[in-house]
């Protein structure tokens, strides 16, 4: 009985052991699936973050590309337009501004009218001459200019020492696309492609005459108030008057283009021009101090409106696939393991937009130099663009502080947000 009571004891004790036993290896056979788990989890974070790592280095790389892109693309233009001359018994022409000349590219000598009717007063410009006595009575005639600050009108000579006449108070027998400047501007500011649906052309509109004399005639720098919102940008043209200094700079993406219409560029009383420029509305821009002599101008404000559609056979002027952004668009789509789950690739615009009046809305028609060859390039690489507006937080939307260009294979939208 006694050995009984002992085995059974010994029975009893050895059941609850067993089920210890089996306790310990189910919670050790937990503990490796969970570590198991937790290894594959890392692994799986590794070859994640690895294929991360390498979309991050594609990424920066296309990045680098779109700045080089955006610094070297076309965002000013600018040129020369020779003067008739009345033949003289010189020997035959030597420079460039007189072969032009010669081949008949030169235009009359440009006339200014104004004054009140019945008394009224021609400038002709056809010699850089800054002293005539209807250039003086121009200048008399002229107001002193003011420009745009805070939404308001002001006069202020250490900002902007100039004199004006509105467009009403004169007129010209100056025409830029007789002189060709339009159809050059067309092609530099506003260049078509193969892949573009919407053809647009350049339309400009006298604006106003300006003169900044020495000393200390200067507009600094700023950035034109739009008249409209489809004006996407400003001709400046000068007039055939003797000065120095007086440059026009005009930056973008943090390179500047200076316009120097000195004396000694070309204009003396043998060989005059029209000098003349034209960038995009968002580029700021400056004219820096008269210093002798004064700088005459017309300035004209250039809008984009809709084309008439392509001629048959004409070659467009830009051709996508020859930029350097192609290659390196191709190559980081190439790349295994770039957005593979076809997420957006959303790309910050170089110029602005007013993207917000949905009746002069041209985009993606409207889209400015480095801009427009972007698009293009996605598109000749076959991708689906949109140019699509950020919303900022205060209006429910996503938030960044620059206006954004999305283009990828495949992309939706979710909640308000592009993933
Ligand atoms: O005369 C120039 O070159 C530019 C003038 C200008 O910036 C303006 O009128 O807004
Ligand atoms: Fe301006």
């Amino acid at each position: 009985m006694a050995d009984n009571e002992q085995v059974s004891a010994a029975a009893m004790t050895t059941k609850p052991r067993k089920k210890a036993d089996r306790a310990v290896a189910k919670a050790q056979a937990k503990a490796e699936r969970a570590a198991e788990k937790v290894k594959a989890k890392a692994e799986k974070e590794r070859v994640k973050s690895l294929a991360k790592m390498a979309e991050d280095k594609v990424i920066k790389e296309l990045i680098a590309s779109l700045e080089v892109h955006a610094r070297s693309a076309t965002f000013a233009c600018g040129g020369v337009v020779p003067i008739k001359q009345k033949p003289t018994h010189s020997a035959a022409p030597t420079t460039d501004t007189d072969t032009q000349a010669a081949k008949g590219n030169a235009i009359d000598p440009v006339q200014i009218r104004f004054g009140t009717s019945g008394s009224g007063v021609t400038v002709t410009f056809a010699h850089a001459e800054a002293t005539s006595p209807e250039l003086q009575a121009l200048i008399q005639a002229c107001v002193p200019a003011s420009f745009g600050r805070g939404g308001e009108e002001v006069l202020d000579g250490d900002y902007r020492k100039a004199v004006k006449l509105d467009k009403t108070a004169f007129a010209t027998s100056f025409c830029p696309y007789e002189a060709g400047i339009i159809d050059v501007i067309s092609q530099l500011l506003a260049p078509q492609t193969v892949h573009d649906k919407h053809m647009c052309s350049i339309k400009a509109e006298l604006y106003k005459l300006n003169v900044y004399s020495a000393p200390s005639g200067k507009f600094k720098a700023h950035v034109d108030t739009p008249r409209s919102k489809d004006q996407i940008g400003s001709l400046v043209i000068a007039l055939p008057v003797a000065h120095e200094g007086g440059e026009l700079g005009v930056r973008s993406a943090g390179k500047e283009v200076l316009f120097d219409w000195s004396a000694g560029e070309g204009c003396d009383d043998d060989r005059c021009t029209i000098k003349w420029a034209a960038f995009y509305s968002d580029c700021e821009h400056e004219v820096y101090e008269v210093t002798s002599g004064r700088r005459v101008t017309l300035t004209y404000n250039l809008y984009l409106t809709r084309g008439l559609g392509r001629l048959a056979g004409s070659t467009p002027g830009l051709q996508p696939e020859q930029l350097p952004l192609y290659a390196s668009l191709e190559g980081a789509l190439d790349s295994p393991g770039f957005m593979r789950n076809g997420r957006v690739l959303a790309l910050w615009l170089t110029h602005s937009y007013a993207h917000t009046n949905k009746h002069v809305n041209f985009l993606p028609g409207s889209l400015k130099g480095a801009d427009m060859s972007l698009y293009n390039t996605a598109q000749a690489l076959g991708l689906k663009c949109l140019v699509v507006p950020i919303m900022t937080l205060e209006y429910g939307g996503y938030h960044d502080d620059r206006p954004c260009y999305l283009l990828h294979r495949n992309f939706k939208f979710q909640r308000g947000v592009w993933r």
